[in-house]
């Protein structure tokens, strides 16, 4: 039976209501009122929030009153989530095809959802080109898209790259925005990789892929987010594959992003890779320290807070990888200012970031550093442990040691023993040698890319510390 929605309204308005008693109307303003929305599904609350430090943030200023309040409302099985960024939302479908497909959500939730924050893409603030701060990390992706948007005949194809946080589905969606600007009357289809998988599956459980594939072959330009998600599915990357192949021979437009270059998904079809090679290809670098100035500048603007030069100096030197991390350490200081109505000094930027970038610093275990090694080369986690000298496999193996002891606290012997059980000889060996060739500048070969080793090893590194 489907819940009652009137029911569902009450039980959030209880729990807005009680809320609002416990912490007064100023907090509670700050912190679940506005823009921060509240779902109920059974007893599950969802708290939508902007970024990973307000997850932190409400759950250690608030935790404990939350739960005393969901207990009261929705009883013992309560239970409470957060998303972080903002609801999906199917913009440019045609109003016919959103409406019969199922929203991914109803699909995703037929089985149980751990209880993490999942990034969530679209809606709320639009974020246009004019937004996206640019200097020479991500300068050469932006012009693609002005290219793109105003020379459509020289443009198919456009694969934005980036580890976590560093603007691609800001670029995205600005992209979109801009097209939609030239050509008011564009049929433009925008959807993650996931959506596409969702909508697909469906389609192929209710038999009607002719409608589906209609629909997504009659856009103008498609518009991909995390296209990575397609890794290893091999189905779905041959639906997509007929439908990039529909856009190639229409001279259509397409844009994809993905966390990393396409020549490394592993366990992607060389068609398909072969496609994204055959179009531009940029990577989004970490912003440097100017762009990560004007990123904390204009969030600050835009969250209402003016913080002193000192401030944004402080705060873009603080948090060195990606956009989403400043514009979250923004947000507590801004919100911080605004109910306080104080100025945020750099010691209290200090003090307030302090324990949140604890919180938020990543353990790395050894097996991380393994998923990263294997999901990059395309091996096995047994054939990088395994016996075998052959040099595809030796290599990746010695850069793993190498990374477990220059990212983990880990002794020789536990990295010789998690790798196959070598004894810790080996390990130092291959510290060495990876040291040795970082000297000598050498060169080594991942699937058919020929690759600077120091390039490889910065691009593990950041896959691995964003998780
Ligand atoms: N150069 C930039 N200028 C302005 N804002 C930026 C920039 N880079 C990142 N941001 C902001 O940082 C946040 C994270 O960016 P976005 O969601 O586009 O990252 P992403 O690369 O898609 O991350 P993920 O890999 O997790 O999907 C967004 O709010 C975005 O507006």
């Amino acid at each position: 039976m489907l819940p009652d929605p009137s029911s569902i309204d009450q039980n959030i308005g209880a729990i807005r209501q009680l809320l609002q008693e416990s912490l007064g109307n100023r907090r509670y303003q700050n912190w679940f009122g506005g823009t921060t929305k509240l779902e109920l599904e059974g007893s599950e609350l969802t708290i939508h929030v902007q970024g990973p430090y307000l997850v932190k943030w409400i759950q250690q200023q608030f935790g404990d009153e939350l739960q005393r309040i969901l207990l009261q409302v929705l009883g013992p099985a309560a239970e409470v989530r957060f998303e972080v960024g903002q609801e999906v939302r199917l913009s440019e479908i045609p109003e016919a095809s959103a409406a019969e497909a199922q929203p991914v959500e109803a699909l995703s939730r037929t089985t149980a959802q751990p209880h993490v924050a999942k990034k969530r893409k679209r809606g709320g603030r639009p974020r246009p080109l004019s937004d996206f701060v640019t200097g020479p990390s991500n300068e050469l992706a932006v012009a693609a898209i002005h290219q793109l948007v105003h020379e459509p005949d020289s443009v198919a194809m456009l694969y934005l790259h980036s580890n976590v946080g560093n603007g691609k589905s800001h670029l995205l969606e600005a992209t979109r925005l801009q097209l939609r600007k030239e050509d008011p009357q564009l049929k433009i289809l925008s959807l993650t990789a996931e959506q596409f998988t969702n909508y697909f599956t469906q389609a192929l459980s209710a038999k009607t892929l002719p409608s589906f594939r209609q629909k997504f072959r009659s856009a103008d330009v498609l518009l991909i987010d995390d296209v990575d998600f397609l890794d290893g599915k091999k189905g779905i990357q041959d639906e997509f594959l007929h439908t990039l192949k529909q856009f190639e021979s229409e001279n259509r437009q397409v844009v994809v992003t993905s966390n990393r270059h396409p020549r490394l998904l592993g366990r992607t079809s060389e068609e398909l890779v072969s496609r994204f090679v055959s179009g531009l290809v940029f990577r989004l670098e970490k912003p440097e320290t100017e762009t990560r100035q004007e990123i904390v500048r204009r969030h600050a603007i835009r969250q209402g807070a003016k913080f002193s030069e000192p401030v944004v100096e402080y705060i873009a030197s603080r948090f060195l990888n990606n956009g989403r991390d400043l514009e979250g350490a923004v947000n507590i200081l801004a919100t911080w200012a605004r109910m306080e109505k104080k100025t945020v000094t750099v010691s209290l930027a200090k003090r307030l970031l302090n324990r949140l970038e604890r919180d938020c610093m990543k353990m790395i275990r050894i097996a991380d550093i393994e998923t990263a090694i294997c999901t990059l080369f395309g091996i096995e986690e047994e054939t990088l442990k395994s016996k075998t000298r052959k040099q595809s496999v030796s290599q990746p193996r010695m850069l793993a040691m190498y990374l477990s002891r220059t990212l983990t606290d880990a002794p020789y012997s536990e990295i010789g023993e998690y790798f196959g059980g070598r004894n810790h000889s080996t390990v130092m060996s291959a510290q060495k040698k990876v040291s040795e060739q970082l000297k000598l500048q050498e060169t080594i070969r991942v699937a058919s890319e020929t690759w600077e080793l120091k390039d490889l090893i910065d691009t593990l590194k950041d896959r691995i510390q964003a998780g």
